[in-house]
């Protein structure tokens, strides 16, 4: 028999994601703020008479003539005319109670579709915390469909939302052929809006006076800026004075493990049953590329989650959105909309993400140029190698009352990544992309204190994201260099590093590489690290390991060994270096995928390499002439 089908449809922001994973346990992203699903996404829920339906998201739209990519999904699905997929059984509408006038428009559209359809009255809390007395009972005799209140972060109401899919179910299998109701038109339906969320108010106090207050200071064009500049830098500051100790703790227990090897392995049943060879192989693969290489990744583990844990509470608390809001002058003025912002914002995770949620842009040069864009925004793969490199070079000095010069220094990082992506949009805007910029409308949700069961399991998401791709591609990619460089054997006299494959291919970049003060290492940590920027900082750590002329010297953590053979124009070249290169095959994937060719990402690919040799070479020249 055919799996039945029901759809969550509803405005942005009304929480369709944070039910339907309360439904079906599904990890779905939520957040605070409109235009966080840009997908259609499918999930079980299993009714109370046991049997299973398939729940889908989908992203939020405000109407079913659709403008952006994303809600063309919406209402492909909705519509029944995506590929390989029936209409669904089941209409979910979810409202936001304290918003409902807004989300009953298009909750009126969809009814009129005449399928089998619920409202899910969701975030009755909020309308409750903002004084909102509401009467399902009328809402529901108004709509003509069955009303169901639910808390969706609180698992209100689930268990009768389920019951209600069941029996709209049935309805469905009893008439398959809907009646269509008259259709109406948009002033109409927004009229109509008003008098059922009229009618359905019982009661309503003016609580939300607390929250303009707070919306007049922070979205105040002069004051909201500094704030927003002050919360960005005490989260770089944080980045390094927080996780220091536990970054710390790290580094001394993969030292441990290494000596632990070392001392071990020679005295261990394997020295009896293996020949001195390959007992040395894996002894050098186990402490050379695994735990010096791989290890001198995860040791940024507590950086990346600092990190987040400012990201996701100004996610939830709703402060994004109004950062977007105050973004969106600026944003103007290099022709994007402040439609950009949530992307580009997301990109200072991983610019896949952020790509992708371009899918909100509706005006096509719009979304191309934050496409192209995306990557200059400083993703947490490039922490690992910003923080390696300037815990090594840059003294942990304060340059005033609380201020860390380190912290100031990844700030300026971040910063010369986002001033670089408004620079290259405005070229883009007058050249290559050229057109008007479309105007920014967005609701600012509603403030909420960020729960911390949320935080916590968003936070260990991120963890576990930054854990499993040291323990695959990392670990994939540091190995696979570990045994190019560990063969050829070097005969006496000869450097390792240099006789191996890898050294040697590496020379062919060096050439290339040196005018901007590369030197070996930094060649040959530049190909691997293609498959992951993280891999930059594992192959230089390999490099300098099987490099290691004693024990003494490999003993020492990378941040020693560099700092003992880098200059400081070449650290400083290296890290601009970053800021630019496209150091990700994925994001290219993704840049193929979205923009429907190779045309958009070779050009990003071009431009980006450019880019960050120009930089690289004006820093490691200007450090030269400072004679830093
Ligand atoms: N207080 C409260 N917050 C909720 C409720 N449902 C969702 N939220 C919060 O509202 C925000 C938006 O939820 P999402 O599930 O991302 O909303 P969505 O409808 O999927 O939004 P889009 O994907 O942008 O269309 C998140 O911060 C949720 O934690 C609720 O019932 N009560
Ligand atoms: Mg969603």
């Amino acid at each position: 028999m055919r799996l039945r089908r029901a759809a969550l449809v509803g405005n942005p922001n009304a929480g369709k994601s944070a039910l339907f994973n309360a439904l079906t346990g599904a990890r779905q992203k939520i957040a605070n703020y409109p235009g966080v699903t840009v997908e259609r996404k499918a999930g079980r829920l299993t009714l109370p008479s046991g049997e299973p339906v398939e729940l889908i998201d989908l992203p939020g739209s405000y109407a079913l003539d659709a403008a952006s990519p994303d809600e063309e999904v919406t209402r492909k699905v909705v519509m029944g005319e995506f590929p390989g997929e029936a209409q669904p059984d089941v209409m979910v509408v979810v409202l936001d109670a304290s918003n409902l006038e807004q989300h009953l428009v298009f909750a009126q559209e969809i009814i009129e579709l005449g399928r089998p359809t619920l409202v899910a009255l969701n975030m009755v809390d909020l309308a409750e915390r903002d004084g909102l007395v509401l009467d399902a009972k009328a809402l529901e005799q108004a709509l003509g469909v069955p009303v169901i209140e639910t808390v969706a972060v609180r698992r209100r109401g689930l268990a009768e939302l389920a019951a209600a899919i069941e029996t709209a179910e049935r309805s469905a299998l009893l008439e398959p052929e809907g009646h269509p109701r008259p259709h109406i038109t948009l002033p109409e339906r927004r009229l109509t809006a008003h008098n059922i969320a009229q009618g359905a108010i019982l009661s309503e106090t003016a609580q939300h006076r607390l929250h303009s207050r707070l919306d007049n200071i922070l979205l105040n064009p002069w004051i909201g800026p500094v704030i927003l500049l002050a919360l960005l830098f005490v989260m770089f500051q944080a980045v390094f004075a927080w996780a220091t100790p536990f970054a710390d703790a790290l580094e001394s227990v993969i030292g441990w493990a290494i000596a632990w090897v070392d001392a071990t392995l020679p005295n261990s049943f394997l020295a009896n049953i293996l020949p001195a060879g390959v007992l040395g192989f894996l002894h050098d693969f186990l402490t050379q590329g695994v735990l010096n290489g791989v290890g001198s990744v995860i040791v940024f583990l507590p950086q990346i989650v600092i990190l987040f844990a400012f990201i996701l509470a100004m996610e939830a608390s709703g402060y994004m959105a109004r950062a977007a809001f105050l973004m969106d002058r600026l944003m103007a003025y290099v022709g994007l909309s402040g439609r950009s912002f949530i992307p580009l914002l997301s990109s200072f995770a991983c610019a896949i993400p952020g790509i992708m949620a371009t899918r909100s842009i509706a005006d096509p040069k719009d979304r191309l140029t934050t496409i192209l864009v995306a990557p200059l925004m400083t993703c947490s793969a490039r922490l690992p190698v910003y923080a390696v490199i300037i815990a090594a070079f840059i003294p942990n000095t304060k340059v005033g009352p609380g201020i860390g010069l380190q912290g100031l220094v990844l700030f300026g990082l971040y910063l010369a990544g986002i001033v670089g992506a408004m620079v290259v949009a405005l070229i883009l805007r007058r050249s290559v992309t050229r057109g008007q910029a479309s105007g920014f409308i967005m609701e600012m949700p509603k403030y909420q204190m960020p729960r911390l069961r949320d935080m916590a399991i968003g936070l260990w998401q991120r963890a576990w994201i930054f854990l499993r791709r040291a323990g695959t591609i990392i670990f994939t990619v540091t190995v696979l260099l570990w045994l190019l460089l560990s063969f050829p054997k070097a005969g006496p006299g000869e450097s390792q590093v240099e006789v191996s494959v890898a050294g040697r291919i590496a020379s062919g970049i060096e050439v290339v590489v040196k005018p901007i003060g590369f030197n070996h290492e930094i060649a040959l940590a530049l190909v691997p690290a293609m498959a992951a920027r993280e891999v930059a900082v594992s192959s230089l750590a390999t490099t300098y390991a099987v490099g290691a002329e004693n024990e003494d010297e490999a003993a020492l953590a990378l941040g020693e060994k560099l700092s003992s053979r880098w200059s400081l124009p070449t650290a400083l070249a290296f890290l601009a270096w970053f800021v630019f290169a496209p150091q990700c095959l994925s994001t290219i994937a993704v840049a193929r995928r979205e923009t429907n060719g190779w045309k958009w990402p070779v050009f990003m690919l071009l431009y980006l390499f450019a880019l960050a040799y120009i930089f690289a070479g004006i820093t490691y020249w200007s450090a030269v002439a400072l004679g830093l």
